[in-house]
């Protein structure tokens, strides 16, 4: 249970509304059971009185009865209303917490989780945690509560009677929960190894579409994302079913409690030790307390869920803080140097090196171009001096300093970087360029606009910078995505300079006039770019072959 501990510490800040809601709950349970008991109590009475002709005070018993159906109504309504506030703003905070430890991790730890798993994370298993709040502990606490109390009074009202009702509640209610604990968490598992499938092939056919249609792959996708769908409907359908199995055994154990109310409680009242009405309160009380415990089972099948995500929320927890550990003093922010030393970097450990003791010397103000075939390892290169992974040997130094011990906020105030797939957000013109700086005004923005050939674009859009982009930029062509996200860069006052492949998708004719408009304000940067067509590229002051980056016998 070691993984829930951060989660239950995350509910210190709602203490008091869980606190308040538990409270409520206990009232609308008890309200509940009094309610019943006392009915019972009351026709059994005016039975009683009818049939003898005693005297009957009719006005306190019906009050107390009007007493517990309003308090019940009033405090579940009340309860739902504070525990699901507590309950959700805690969910609120724990999705900023998850943002904030997956978004500095290292690239390719994010690259390695897919789309649909971060989705996951971020939605079912944040979620999942509702069950611990909202389910299992705030109702099993209220069960303790309600049914401690209700046995005692039960116990000092009819002595044995009581006793066999709490003997056969109190068992069923330790019981139940850890059966259901049991037999859940293999459907847990199922849920969760189908639900990211699903997630998956979902995504995949929204985003791959028209790769689909093109490929006339559509039939077969929908058949992996039909056999996902079924996977998960039949896990869904084995949960459901233990559920309702669950719920049926609290039924009976209700009805074995008012059984034992009344195995014990009548040999009582024909020794004349209790009376009938309050025989019929002990039963009905008993039949009452089951309410108690209705909900439990079902929250604690999902127990084994639920510390699975938390297993899975706390995945990437302790590299946040060891990646933020080593900080040091950043270079001023002037145009500085580049550098790697001996750098040797491998994707993975079975893969082969992309650079063997690589290196490389980009003097502050030069601009130099790196080209060389596809895969050869230029975009990799780019990620290492951008810190977005680091060396697996040798050193990547801005004028001296390495990239990765510096803060990630002071390394990109210095350093801005194209990457060869940039990713544009759906928002407008301005909300896109405005991502690197929030207080841009619209001459600047416009200018930026400008030095990558989209002004006109743009200025004859209906709603001109305002004009929506559309989800991953796909309201505007290739080449128009790309010189939006460079404009996004000339916005920027970094520095250093790195462009992945910056005209991929223009045609010449706009290549070679951006390429003269970029200049003035590379020329009073460092830059570093890649381009498998040095020729095209953006004036510079050097051009070299990947490959004379790489020591000798490297290749
Ligand atoms: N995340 C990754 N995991 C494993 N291998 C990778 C990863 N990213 C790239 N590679 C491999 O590393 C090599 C270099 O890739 P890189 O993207 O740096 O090449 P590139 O020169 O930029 O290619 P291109 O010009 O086609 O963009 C390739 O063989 C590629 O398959």
């Amino acid at each position: 249970m070691r993984e829930l501990m951060p989660f239950l510490r995350d509910l210190r800040p709602e203490c008091w509304r869980l606190a308040l809601g538990t409270l409520l709950l206990i009232v609308s349970l008890a309200a509940s059971i009094g309610l019943m008991g006392l009915s019972g109590w009351f026709i059994t009475a005016t039975a009683v009185a009818g049939l003898t002709g005693a005297y009957l005070d009719i006005y306190r018993p019906s009050a107390g009865i009007r007493f517990f159906a309003l308090a019940r109504s009033i405090s579940r309504y009340f309860e739902r209303l504070v525990h699901h506030d507590a309950v959700l703003r805690t969910l609120a905070r724990l999705r900023g917490w998850l943002f904030r430890t997956l978004a500095p991790l290292p690239l390719a730890r994010v690259g390695r989780l897919r789309r649909s798993d971060l989705l996951n994370r971020m939605t079912a298993d944040v979620e999942a945690l509702d069950n611990l709040y909202l389910r299992i502990i705030g109702p099993s606490l209220a069960a303790v509560v309600t049914l401690g109390g209700t046995i005692a009074v039960l116990v000092l009202l009819a002595g044995p009677a009581g006793l066999a009702v709490g003997a056969v509640l109190l068992a069923g209610g330790i019981l139940l929960p850890l059966w259901a604990w049991r037999r859940g968490s293999p459907h847990g598992e199922a849920v969760d190894r189908h639900l990211p499938a699903l997630r998956g092939a979902g995504v995949d056919a929204v985003q791959g579409l028209a790769e689909l249609r093109a490929c006339g792959a559509v039939g077969r996708h929908e058949q992996r994302l039909m056999a996902a769908a079924d996977g998960l409907a039949a896990a869904r359908a084995r949960a459901a079913r233990l559920t309702g199995a669950g719920e049926g055994a609290v039924g009976l154990l209700a009805h074995g409690a008012l059984l034992a109310a009344l195995v014990v409680g009548i040999p009582l009242y024909q020794a004349e030790a209790i009376s009938g009405p309050l025989l019929a309160l002990v039963a009905l009380a008993a039949l009452a307390g089951g309410e108690a415990l209705t909900a439990l089972p079902g929250a604690w099948q999902h127990l084994g869920r639920t510390r699975a995500a938390a297993r899975r929320l706390l995945e990437h927890a302790d590299t946040a803080a060891d990646e933020s550990a080593a900080v040091v003093d950043p270079p001023p922010r002037q145009a500085l140097g580049l550098a790697l030393a001996g750098v040797t970097f491998r994707h993975a450990a079975h893969t082969p090196p992309v650079l063997r003791d690589g290196s490389l010397t980009v003097a502050p103000g030069e601009t130099v171009v790196i080209h060389g075939p596809s895969g050869c390892g230029k975009s990799t290169l780019l990620d290492l001096v951008a810190g977005l992974i680091r060396p697996d040997a040798g050193t990547v130094t801005l004028e001296g300093v390495p990239v990765h011990a510096l803060a990630e906020a002071e390394r990109f105030a210095r350093i801005t970087y194209l990457t060869q797939r940039t990713e544009l957000f759906a928002d407008s013109v301005a909300g896109n360029l405005r991502i690197v700086d929030p207080r841009a005004d619209e001459a600047r923005m416009w200018q930026a606009l400008h030095t990558v050939g989209l002004d006109e674009r743009v200025r004859s859009a209906p709603r001109g910078l305002d004009e929506w982009v559309g989800e991953g930029g796909g309201r505007l062509s290739g080449g128009e995505a790309r010189r939006l996200a460079l404009a996004r860069l000339v916005l920027t006052d970094a520095p250093v300079v790195l462009l992945d492949e910056p005209f991929r998708g223009l045609d010449d004719a706009t290549a070679a006039e951006v390429a003269r408009r970029l200049a003035p304000w590379l020329a009073e940067r460092t830059a570093l770019i890649i381009s498998h067509d040095p020729d095209s590229a953006p004036p510079h002051d050097r051009r070299l072959p990947f490959f004379e980056l790489i020591a000798p016998g490297g290749e």
